[in-house]
């Protein structure tokens, strides 16, 4: 998993680093800026437009000096716009303006028009990590006429405004991109700065991954290169026994269809059995629309131990009897997958939050976790809930979302790396339940059912949406599970 080190941290890691590689910052400088241009050169290949460079004080407007003095070898048309004399900068800052080739016209804001045309690019090197207070004055007029300007905006490192690790307090740059250097900051997977930040690509400065744990604040990347390891093995002689019998407990009059897609995506997830307890009446849809489904109502299941997991909740409504649910999370002790209904229904009646087998994993959307923990005024204090609601009832909490965070027992926080803006469609949640739920019910361990479910469901939208974009259904999801499987390389 990959570190995601708090901004104020950041300095200390760089000096470490430094140190260990016997380099200099100036060197790490540099490397910041040949990766951010690599990046640049391969998404535009072609550019023969004006590039603007805004440079603030600090680091930040050094890596962009120095990426100023790349593309000088391949285009006269460079920019650098800055804020400060050179003496007032940052030292790395000082040692990239002396470095500056003839080739770059060099403009203080105060002089500069704002004249940019649609297919230039506008470099936001203004500040980074080390911003400590709102803009204000000439930085914050100067993003906000660049905020109306056409180009193509483009952030180093962070959108120069948001705060590292805290939700944005005034203004701040919008970028299309941002190239972030070694891992995200945290901000950047906030909800709240989607339309600030654009696509997030991180670029790679040589800082490997045992380096960063040592700054690390128990929040973590989940990567592709994590997944293969999470996944059990099954021999030539497994039977579907060793699959695991799983059962998705929820659906009421007119919301089978959650069921439906929840136990669909088990089965595709890879369980061995999956049965599904649904009303009483409403049963022939699911067994004609799913015939390897066993469906069952509540007066035919006489032992719930007999399954391997159990995901409670799609479309379970609100009328539920809840001394059923009561007994049913009292008398299981395995973990369980709870979502939808099964976790409103919680929120209802908090008594029930002490009988929830530990290890169990709760998957809320931002609404259902307000009911469960009060609403929140931003991300920064849901993460925070999360965690705490983690810590003390000893579960999982799976945050949904883009960039999903699961919040670990241990204080851990995971984000995940997969899925896109198509994937917001009503079923999709359901699609989840039913792949951790699988896992669960596979012999995985929680964690490894969360993180695997999350990624897996995260890239089967993704796949999905190469054809359906905003045409996509959580039906296509459950389609694309298991090509999931081949992109990852897993039997
Ligand atoms: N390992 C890495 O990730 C590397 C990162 N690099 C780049 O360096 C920046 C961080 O650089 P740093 O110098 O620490 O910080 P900034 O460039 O963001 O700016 C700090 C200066 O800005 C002043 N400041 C802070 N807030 C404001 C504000 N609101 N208005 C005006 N001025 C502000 C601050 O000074 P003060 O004394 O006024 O507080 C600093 O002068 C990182 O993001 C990367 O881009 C390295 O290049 C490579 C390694
Ligand atoms: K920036």
């Amino acid at each position: 998993m990959l570190s995601i080190i708090p901004g104020k941290s950041v300095s200390q890691l760089d000096k470490a680093f430094i140190s260990y590689e016997g380099i200099t910052s100036l060197d790490l400088m540099e490397r910041a800026a040949v990766s951010f241009c690599n990046w640049f050169f391969v998404h535009f290949p072609k550019n023969e437009n004006a590039i603007f460079i805004f440079c603030g004080p600090g680091n930040n407007g050094g890596d962009g000096l120095a990426i100023a003095r790349i593309f000088s070898k391949t285009t006269d048309k460079v920019h650098v716009v800055y804020f400060e004399d050179s003496e007032n900068c940052s030292n790395d800052y000082q040692s990239n303006f002396a470095k500056l080739p003839k080739n770059i016209s060099k403009i203080h804001i105060k002089d500069f028009s704002f004249n940019i045309s649609k297919d230039d690019f506008v470099i936001d090197g203004i500040f980074g990590v080390g911003i400590n207070r709102p803009l204000e004055g000439i930085f914050k007029e100067s993003i906000e006429k660049l905020n109306r300007v056409e180009g193509m905006k483009i952030s180093i490192d962070i959108p120069s405004g948001i705060p590292s690790d805290a939700v944005l307090d005034g203004t701040c740059f919008k970028a299309a991109y941002t190239v972030t250097f070694q891992f995200p900051k945290l901000s950047l997977l906030f909800p709240e700065h989607a339309s600030f930040v654009g696509d997030i690509h991180i670029a790679d400065i040589g800082i490997h991954d045992d380096f960063l744990k040592s700054f690390s604040n128990q929040k973590f990347l989940i990567r592709k290169s994590d997944i293969p390891g999470l996944h059990k093995k099954f021999h030539n002689f497994s039977h579907k026994g060793d699959y695991g019998r799983v059962i998705i407990i929820g659906g009421s009059v007119g919301k089978v269809g959650a069921v439906l897609m929840a136990s669909k995506s088990a089965l595709r997830t890879g369980s061995g059995l999956v049965h599904a307890h649904i009303p009483k009446g409403e049963r022939l849809v699911l067994q004609i629309a799913v015939p390897e489904v066993m469906v069952f109502d509540s007066q035919e299941v006489q032992d719930y131990k007999q399954f391997d997991a159990m995901g409670i909740g799609p479309g379970w409504g609100m009328n539920v009897d809840i001394s059923f649910y009561r007994e049913l999370l009292s008398n299981y002790n395995k973990p369980v997958v709870i979502d939808a209904d099964g976790i409103n229904l919680i929120s209802k009646n908090p008594d029930l939050l002490k009988l929830i087998p530990k290890e169990s994993i709760l998957t809320p959307h931002i609404k259902e976790f307000e009911r469960l923990v009060g609403i929140c005024e931003n991300q920064e204090e849901r993460l925070r809930k999360a965690k705490d609601l983690a810590k003390k009832h000893h579960i999982f909490i799976v945050l949904k979302g883009a960039f999903t965070c699961i919040s670990c027992p241990d204080g851990n926080q995971y984000f995940n790396s997969t899925g896109n803006k198509y994937m917001a469609t009503a079923g999709s949640g359901d699609v989840l339940t039913g792949m951790i739920t699988s896992f669960l019910g596979q012999g995985y361990k929680p964690f490894n059912a969360a993180v695997c479910g999350v990624f897996h469901h995260g890239l089967a939208g993704e796949l999905a949406s190469v054809v359906k974009r905003r045409g996509l259904i959580a039906s296509d999801i459950i389609d694309y599970i298991p090509a999931t499987y081949t992109q990852l390389d897993i039997d």
